[in-house]
């Protein structure tokens, strides 16, 4: 059995992350956190009754009860630095969908886990279809480097861009020979007009009641065009690489960014 706990179990993807541990017959749910929880036990909430799980505020508290193996993070960008450097001090593999990392912080914390020898993964989308839609993305990028990602999400997400659209971009960058979006003179009549800058291309962030998690990444060459598209239009979307990567983080030895080394 996997010890697993959840950061982060009263938000909209802790909780789906909560149910899917619970229904798991591999995992065993230690504990979950989060400093706006009211109770102490899970089954003091009544769609959890009947499963006696500790329910922590902090971190501390947490690793004062309770050892588990994995640390699943769907908290909020302001804290998800210091869960994963604690969860490596603590020897336990985090297994991160929060976003918002730079690429400064997540070097610092790959060097902690080699340090401590702890497996574990911070991966920006743990849908399927999205890791898909980044590796065509890449792949497309090699013979298009006119390109512009529109990334669409509900309306209560704290980061722009999504870290799905920063690892898209970071990926095509990698293939994609150097080249700035748009025209050399166009001029921005209202600021933000033509998005985010990353490397030369541009990055659109909508946010919108009703919508759950979408990406557009839109190709244009000479006489044609080409959109590739990926949308959740369920959390449950995400629990395939959550559960896969609780499963292969406790092998392993370093910290990894991005669920397609694990596919
Ligand atoms: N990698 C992926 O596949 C996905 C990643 N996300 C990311 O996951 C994060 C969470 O998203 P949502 O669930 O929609 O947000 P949410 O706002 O619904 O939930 C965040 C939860 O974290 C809790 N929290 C805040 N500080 C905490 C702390 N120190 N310790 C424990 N819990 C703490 C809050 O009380 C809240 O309940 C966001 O960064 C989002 O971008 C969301 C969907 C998929
Ligand atoms: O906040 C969200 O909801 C999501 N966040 C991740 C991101 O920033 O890319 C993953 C997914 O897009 C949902």
């Amino acid at each position: 059995m996997i010890k697993i706990v959840v950061a982060g179990f009263k938000g909209k993807m802790g909780m789906t992350a909560t149910k899917m541990v619970l229904s798991h017959e591999g995992f065993e749910l230690a504990g979950v956190i989060d400093p706006h929880a009211a109770e102490t036990n899970l089954q003091d909430i009544p769609e959890f009754h009947g499963q006696n799980v500790p329910v922590f505020k902090t971190k501390e508290d947490m690793a004062a009860a309770v050892v588990p193996d994995v640390w699943i993070d769907f908290t909020i960008p302001a804290v998800a630095y210091d869960n994963v450097q604690f969860a490596l001090e603590h020897r336990i593999s985090p297994v991160v969908g929060t976003t918002g990392f730079t690429e400064t912080q997540i070097g610092e914390l790959q060097a902690i886990a080699e340090k401590n020898h702890v497996g574990g993964l911070i991966a920006p989308n743990f849908a399927v279809g999205a890791v898909l839609m980044m590796s065509f993305a890449k792949k497309a990028a090699e013979y298009f480097p006119d390109v512009e990602i529109i990334e669409l999400h509900h309306d209560n997400k704290l980061d722009a861009p999504s870290g799905t659209a920063i690892k898209t971009a970071e990926m095509m960058a990698e293939v994609r020979g150097k080249k700035q979006q748009g025209h050399p003179d166009e001029k921005e009549l209202i600021a933000g007009a033509r998005g985010a800058d990353y490397d030369g291309m541009r990055i659109h962030s909508v946010r919108l009641p009703g919508l759950i998690a979408h990406q557009q990444v839109q190709f244009g060459n000479v006489g044609e065009g080409l959109t590739i598209r990926h949308d959740s239009y369920d959390r449950s979307s995400f629990m395939t690489g959550v559960a896969l990567a609780c499963e292969k983080v406790v092998t392993m030895d370093k910290l990894i960014y991005g669920l397609e080394h694990l596919l």
